[in-house]
């Protein structure tokens, strides 16, 4: 089950919002707004915790305080340095400063920084609570909640996990202050998706609306499948492409913006299929172009090696295997030809040079 709530935050006087993954003993609050990491030492006490350590990609300015003797390790956001050896750097300093499975973790930075910290939290002691403070878009409306963690091998990324919901996610509006344009853009890709699997309009309320809309989503979705045997591949609409784009274009394109163009993708192969009419293929269209997001591919990736990048992502011997919309909405379809791909690709519109 899943609940969420208003209230006034804490201390800055203004709105905040409270998200609960309901998960029986394991339930957790996400508490989203401005400010709302002033809620740490609160939180931190509650979970009767002696001692903190505070993995920050902030600087100190920024990150939060525990109110508990701490040890704060810097760290830095990044896909490099998202890996087993940072997760073993991070449990050795766990020892070197004495934390018990009784006491916290605290991560604060980026999806990145809360994969790692929450995947040496998971294997630390077989288990130590963490709290995750995410700083971009993206972790807050996703990375941070839900409980998977991993890191990336040489071979891949995120290859290497296990899956361990933190005790609490603060959500802070505050740091959004000093995300990039760019950083901005990946967030909404992932908020801008989840119009279309069961929270729709919402790029029409405030970004705090849209946070708590898309965690309350994700909340939902994790509390009925924590460990991905179902519903929760609702979650990757818009990703088979999205991925592909990631991939061909070297990662020039953000995670979101790969999103973004995959959902309208998505929306033109539901209306080929003959899953949904025209009007809501539009929508798709309509929904990712008000956030200001690509609704093309780019100008120089091929058909062909999206379709080929598509096949050796999932391993699919029988056709692709796509999140679609349709009359009960989102769901899982398996076996859609290469030939029906490819010409919903060809036809997709192009974004322009530069
Ligand atoms: N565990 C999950 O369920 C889950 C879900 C989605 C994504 N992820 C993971 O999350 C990662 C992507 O997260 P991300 O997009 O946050 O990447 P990231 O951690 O690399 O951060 C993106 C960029 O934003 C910067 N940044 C972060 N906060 C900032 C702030 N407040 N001000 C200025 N700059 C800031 C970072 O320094 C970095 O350059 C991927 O590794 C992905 O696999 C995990
Ligand atoms: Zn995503």
């Amino acid at each position: 089950m899943t609940t969420s709530t208003s209230s006034p935050a804490a201390s800055s006087g203004s709105a905040s919002r409270q998200v609960t993954v309901g998960l029986a003993e394991r339930s957790y609050t996400v508490h989203i707004g401005h400010g709302v990491q002033r809620l740490l030492p609160q939180v931190v006490a509650a979970l009767g915790a002696r001692k903190a350590v505070v993995v920050t990609a902030r600087p100190p300015e920024r990150t939060p305080d525990p109110g508990v003797p701490s040890l704060v390790v810097p760290a830095r956001d990044g896909e490099e340095a998202k890996d087993l050896a940072a997760v073993t750097d991070l449990c050795r300093r766990f020892v070197g400063f004495g934390l018990t499975r009784s006491d916290v973790v605290v991560s604060c930075g980026g999806g990145t920084t809360t994969d790692t910290v929450g995947l040496a939290a998971a294997l630390y002691h077989r288990g130590t609570p963490v709290v995750h403070v995410p700083t971009s878009l993206l972790a807050q409306v996703d990375a941070s909640v839900g409980g998977k963690t991993a890191v990336n091998l040489p071979e891949g990324k995120n290859l290497v996990g296990a899956y361990w919901q933190p005790a609490a996610v603060l959500c802070d509006l505050d740091h959004l202050d000093t995300l990039p344009e760019r950083e901005w853009r990946n967030g909404l890709g992932e908020i801008a998706r989840c119009h279309f699997i069961g929270a729709p309009d919402l790029d029409r309320l405030p970004l705090l609306d849209q946070i708590a809309a898309s965690v309350t989503l994700k909340a939902g979705v994790v509390a009925a499948d924590e460990r991905d045997s179902g519903l929760r591949h609702i979650l990757n609409y818009g990703h088979t492409l999205g991925h592909a784009l990631e991939r061909a274009t070297g990662f020039a394109l953000r995670h979101g913006e790969g999103v973004a163009i995959g959902t309208v993708f998505a929306g033109r192969l539901a209306g080929a299929l003959g899953r949904i009419g025209p009007e809501r293929v539009a929508e798709h269209r309509e929904v990712v172009a008000r956030y200001g997001l690509p609704i093309g591919l780019p100008p120089d990736v091929s058909v062909l090696e999206l379709v080929e990048l598509m096949r050796l992502d999932k391993k699919a011997t029988d056709g692709l295997t796509f999140v679609l919309d349709g009359p009960e909405g989102a769901e899982l379809v398996r076996g859609i030809s290469e030939e029906t791909v490819g010409a919903t690709l060809a036809e997709m519109p192009r974004e322009p040079e530069g």
